[in-house]
């Protein structure tokens, strides 16, 4: 099969429209990470362009497309950039970590079946991993093309798959003595309003797409692979601003209208690895490379933040919700005058506003990489909206990144009044699998 790919991603646009890169998730996006879709497959090849207004051709010459080979049935047009955008699965960390966010997200955790233990697991992850490297390169769900056809005409459009395992799963699998001590159960915080039954479970799976009929595909998908080995103990699901609603690539907004992730550590930091990823010799050898994700289920009080004026908002974190800028001044970037002070002499930074208290340097340099998805399951029985933050934070060890800060936010945050956390999980995320390996290998064969 000869294909045309796009010979320019999005990071190249990016950059061409602002004339800068950024790096961490959530801000202003960078798809050096991800790869140029080489190697086009058929569903690949089905096009998009122009549905989504990013259409070929408007970032410049030479932007790409890719067109179905002669004879093979799928239409000639060429998919959109934003379709055709690919991450690669057989990466050195698994992707979904660094991934730009995507508009779409989907989180579930699976328990083993009983009578299930560390063969039925090692199978299971061997076939998640086949059809996560399958549907991230655009092809059908089954090796011999066998697909239910939901994301047909689009391309990958950044679909990821991320996989981790939780405090349960080594009991159930005989495996305790490869459990990471940093996998410990998190500490009680006064503030918790924890769902047992919405929180941790053995397996954890996180699905981001660009595109929301790709990640239904994947989830479907995946949810069949599992079938006779686990079930689905709960699932979440979430969203992102998508990609070129803005005029040029921005910080994230929440649901509470703020830029969230400004603060976040950047892939060019000399620390961000040792930050994020678990390096080789720091626990089990199976964890190099990996990483530890919080998932912290935190439903908004919007009548109440609503409720709010905007001076009053603006204290609560400590920045300005039109561009992100500290309340002592300056833009997005600027770093904020801690102990600056107006007329009457109070700290213009309140002591207990939310971006003072979780800043490295008031944490004994406690730091992690934020990648959250909003969400909004209607209103309650108490017709109050059930929407907030999907809040996921990785770590090389969650006792150095979000357990003090989440101390800390306990014993005084201004925006504790305004949220509530609901669910909780704290999963052991494996390095990436290399070329004709499964995530977690390492750890079920070693
Ligand atoms: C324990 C960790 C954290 C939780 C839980 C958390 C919840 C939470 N945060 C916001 C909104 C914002 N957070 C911001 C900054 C920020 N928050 C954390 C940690 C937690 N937040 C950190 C480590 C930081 C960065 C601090 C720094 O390095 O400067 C901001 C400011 C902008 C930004 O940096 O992202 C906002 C806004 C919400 C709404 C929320 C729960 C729903
Ligand atoms: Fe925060």
């Amino acid at each position: 099969m000869t294909d045309r790919i796009p010979s320019q991603d999005r990071a190249t646009q990016d950059r061409a429209t602002t004339g800068r890169a950024s790096a961490a998730p959530g801000a202003a996006e960078d798809r050096t990470a991800q790869e140029r879709p080489g190697g086009v497959s058929r569903r690949a090849l089905l096009g998009t362009a122009g549905a989504t207004g990013l259409v070929l051709g408007a970032a410049g010459g030479g932007v790409g497309y890719a067109l179905a080979p002669e004879g093979s049935g799928a239409p000639t047009e060429a998919l959109s950039q934003l379709g055709a955008r690919r991450a690669m699965f057989h990466v050195k960390h698994q992707p979904g970590i660094t991934t730009p966010l995507q508009a779409k997200g989907h989180l579930l955790a699976f328990d083993l079946l009983a009578g299930k233990g560390r063969r039925e697991a090692a199978n299971l992850l061997r076939r998640w991993s086949g059809t996560a490297g399958r549907l991230m390169a655009g092809e059908a769900v089954a090796a011999d093309g066998h697909d239910t056809g939901v994301a047909l005409d689009a391309g990958p459009a950044s679909l990821t798959v991320t996989f981790g395992f939780g405090h349960s799963f080594f009991s159930r699998t005989g495996l305790e003595k490869q459990r990471p001590e940093a996998l410990a159960p998190l500490p009680q915080f006064s503030s918790d309003h924890l769902d047992a039954k919405r929180g941790n479970g053995d397996l954890w799976v996180q699905i981001g797409a660009d595109d929301a009929l790709v990640a239904f595909h994947a989830l479907r998908a995946l949810q069949k692979d599992a079938r006779g080995t686990a079930r689905v103990r709960w699932q979440m699901n979430g969203f992102n601003r998508s990609p070129g609603a803005t005029a040029s690539p921005r910080t994230a907004r929440n649901l509470m209208g703020q830029l969230d992730g400004t603060g976040n550590p950047k892939e060019s930091d000399k620390d961000f690895a040792q930050r994020v990823f678990v390096g080789a010799g720091d626990g089990p050898e199976w964890m190099a490379n990996g990483s530890y994700v919080v998932m912290r289920r935190i439903r908004m009080l919007l009548d109440e933040w609503e409720g709010l004026g905007l001076a009053e908002q603006e204290k609560v974190i400590g920045r300005r919700k039109s561009t992100g800028a500290p309340l002592t001044g300056g833009g997005e970037r600027t770093e904020p005058e801690l102990d600056a002070t107006d007329k009457a002499g109070d700290l213009v930074i309140p002591l207990n506003a939310h971006a003072r208290i979780t800043r490295p340097d008031q944490n004994g340099g406690a730091a992690m990489l934020r990648r959250p998805f909003s969400y909004h399951d209607g209103i309650d029985a108490d017709g109050v909206p059930d929407a907030g933050l999907l809040f996921l934070c990785w770590q090389a060890d969650p006792l150095r990144g979000f357990v003090p800060v989440q101390r800390k936010l306990d014993r005084g945050d201004a925006l504790s009044e305004y949220i509530r956390h609901e669910a909780s999980g704290l999963y052991a995320v494996p390095g990436g699998a290399g070329k004709g390996e499964y995530v977690g290998q390492g750890l079920l064969e070693g």
